[in-house]
């Protein structure tokens, strides 16, 4: 089935940590840090594990301690309720690697 596009202001409602990131299309990002690299990247294979099950992937990039997220569905051109539901993980995620912010 075709993901269903939603409201990025919809979609930021529940995900205070969320903003607004509008490049080539609609999508949803968070800017987060870490204490050091390992738990950067140990936050950012926890992420992977689940992107690639979910067949649903960020586009994201690091430099040591920090890790920038984005989130938005290809096929939808948009925002869907995959990229909440990963970025639901990903807060997850964050707060038991410990992220400062
Ligand atoms: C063929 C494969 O299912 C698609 O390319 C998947 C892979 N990962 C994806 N990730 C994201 N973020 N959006 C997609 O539309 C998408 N599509």
């Amino acid at each position: 089935m075709t993901d269903v596009r939603i409201e990025v202001a919809k979609a930021l409602e529940t995900l205070p940590a969320w903003r607004a990131d509008d490049g080539d299309r609609p999508a949803i990002g968070r800017s987060l840090r870490f204490a050091d690299f390992n738990a950067a990247f140990g936050f950012m294979t926890r992420v992977a594990l689940m992107a690639d099950k979910m067949d649903h992937h960020p586009e994201w990039s690091n430099v040591y301690d920090r890790v920038e997220v984005l989130l938005t569905t290809h096929d939808a051109d948009g925002v869907t309720d995959k990229d909440v539901t990963l970025a639901r993980f990903i807060d997850r995620a964050a707060a038991e690697t410990g992220a400062i912010s």
